[in-house]
């Protein structure tokens, strides 16, 4: 799905080679500062590479739409941004900027159960943890079925329980609708249980 060649990222990043295969789920661990978050952005292009190749298809990530990029590729910060007022608005925002129907409310209900959301459609995002959050945030791109979810530490907030009924949720999501999903994680277990791949970027390297 993509793949890095000779890259260099200021003194961030230096990788020679690195595959991430379509429809599986790839865990980055590794030390603090070491690169992790920076990798997820040269995905979708929100930072360019000093030197080499990032591709996405096949085709350099540089040179597509960024339009048409995003709209395959999300990436969910490890503290997600939200645009409206209530949990219900917030998973119908994205459809609704790019002119898709919305799903119906029960749709919406499953999703947020799923995702282990106890809240009413009616609540103002403003009363929600920062946990509740990610939660809502994973639950608003599933929902889109996009082919890439690049997420940074999308548990990071949660407690151990809801962490791994959370990640166990999606992991079985993303196999079942073919999603490529990759996850920055800070969790060695949740890399083991659940990653068909995983590897470890350390001072910027692949190690
Ligand atoms: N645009 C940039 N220019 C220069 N340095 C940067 C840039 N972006 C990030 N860095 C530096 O790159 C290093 C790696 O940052 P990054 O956020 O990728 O690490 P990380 O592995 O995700 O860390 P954490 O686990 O703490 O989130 C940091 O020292 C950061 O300050």
């Amino acid at each position: 799905m993509f793949s890095l060649e000779n890259v260099k990222f200021k003194d961030v990043l230096d990788i020679k080679e690195l595959k991430f295969p379509a429809d599986e789920i790839t865990c980055i661990v590794g030390p603090s500062g070491g690169g992790k978050t920076t990798l997820l952005k040269l995905l979708n292009n929100l930072v360019s590479v000093d030197e080499g190749q990032v591709l996405y298809r096949g085709q350099d990530v540089e040179k597509w739409d960024p339009i048409e990029l995003r709209q395959e590729v999300i990436m969910i910060s490890q503290q997600p941004v939200t645009f409206t007022e209530t949990v219900g608005q917030e998973l119908q925002v994205g459809f609704e900027m790019t002119g898709r129907q919305v799903p119906k409310e029960e749709k919406l209900k499953q999703m947020m159960q799923q995702m282990q959301l106890d809240k009413k459609l009616s609540t103002s995002v403003d009363l929600l943890s920062g946990g509740e959050k990610q939660r809502l945030a994973l639950a608003r791109s599933l929902l889109l079925n996009r082919e890439v979810l690049l997420l940074d530490e999308p548990s990071s907030a949660l407690d151990q329980a809801t962490e791994e009924k959370v990640i166990q949720q999606l992991a079985n999501y993303g196999h079942h609708n073919d999603i490529t999903l990759i996850m920055v994680t800070h969790s060695l277990n949740i890399a083991q249980n659940y990653g068909d791949n995983t590897f470890e970027v350390k001072e910027g390297k692949i190690v």
